[in-house]
């Protein structure tokens, strides 16, 4: 059996174009939706990330701006940005492209965030309320994920759901997301003894654990959905994930691929966040 290949591409175009139906009922009422990126530095693949999500903000009619500043900017100067868009009524959605220079803390910047404008979903108000059950903004790429899923049609229920990966961003939103789908979800890592004895009962398996190629046909069950969250910059330039596509796709039911799967359902997610930021915003 081949597998169906998940495109995220033409998952998330179908999403966008809800979106910015959404965005001109906004504007009709007076609210421009706007994103505040700020982009710490030189890295090349943090900035062609951040050149996305300002191309899918335009896409849907978000209004959105790109804050550059050098790597060598201190901490106290970076709160201060951050306080400033706090109170700029203009801006809903403040996201602060990770990772940043070892000489600040993430968690004063994440944290310095206020969390009705945390559209990443890292705040931790943010992640005790998903956990809790209660309203939140969902961090993008687990949020992406269980919509890729939901789009196949296989119910997630009572299903068996491995998570690979444990990290805050991904494997361990992930995981909690998929249980509220009622999911049964077994959390497994670079520790983890006997990896494959889990991998092989998945029904569901989400591969988040930033190893290019770790996973082939022999980690995985016939027919289970495979989900790709892999992001890897091979020697040769070329972007991988984390699963042997071309081995996999004989044994899953469905399978994602690297770039085009997840990735652009990450942004798409942002877009949806931004949205729903500015309507909760107004709504205040
Ligand atoms: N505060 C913060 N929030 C993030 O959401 C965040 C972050 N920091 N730091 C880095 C990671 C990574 N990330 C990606 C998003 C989209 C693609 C994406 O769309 N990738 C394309 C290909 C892009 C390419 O070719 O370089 C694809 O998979 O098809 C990739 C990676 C968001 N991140
Ligand atoms: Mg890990």
């Amino acid at each position: 059996m081949a597998a169906t290949i998940l495109y995220g591409t033409e998952i998330a175009k179908d999403i966008r174009e809800q979106l910015a139906s959404e965005v001109e009922e906004l504007k009709r009422k007076g609210i421009v939706p706007g994103l505040t990126v700020i982009l710490v530095g030189e890295d090349p693949a943090s900035h062609s990330y951040v050149r996305g999500k300002a191309r899918g903000c335009e896409e849907v009619g978000i209004r959105s701006e790109i804050l550059l500043r050098d790597a060598s900017i201190s901490e106290e100067e970076l709160l201060q940005m951050i306080e400033e868009l706090n109170e700029n009524p203009n801006v809903h959605g403040i996201l602060v492209q990770l990772p940043l220079p070892s000489h600040i803390s993430e968690k004063a910047v994440i944290g310095a965030i206020r969390s009705e404008k945390d559209v990443d979903g890292f705040h931790p108000v943010n992640v005790g309320n998903m956990m809790i059950g209660y309203d939140a903004l969902l961090p993008c790429t687990a949020h992406g994920v269980v919509e890729m899923i939901r789009k196949t049609g296989t119910p997630m229920e009572g299903k068996h759901a491995v998570v690979i990966g444990r990290s805050n961003i991904v494997g361990k939103p992930v995981s909690y997301l998929l249980q509220r789908e009622n999911a049964t979800v077994t959390m497994c890592h670079s520790r983890t003894v006997n990896l494959r004895h889990y991998t092989r009962q998945a029904d569901i398996l989400i591969v988040a654990a930033g190893r290019a190629h770790m996973i082939g046909s022999e980690d995985v069950k016939p027919g289970a959905v495979v989900i790709d969250v892999g992001v890897n910059r091979i020697e040769s330039g070329k972007l991988v994930g984390d699963v042997r596509f071309d081995e996999v796709k004989e044994v899953a039911s469905y399978l994602t691929p690297v770039p085009g799967g997840v990735g652009p359902m990450t942004i798409t997610m942002l877009l949806k966040n931004t949205i729903e930021a500015a309507k909760n915003l107004a709504a205040r």
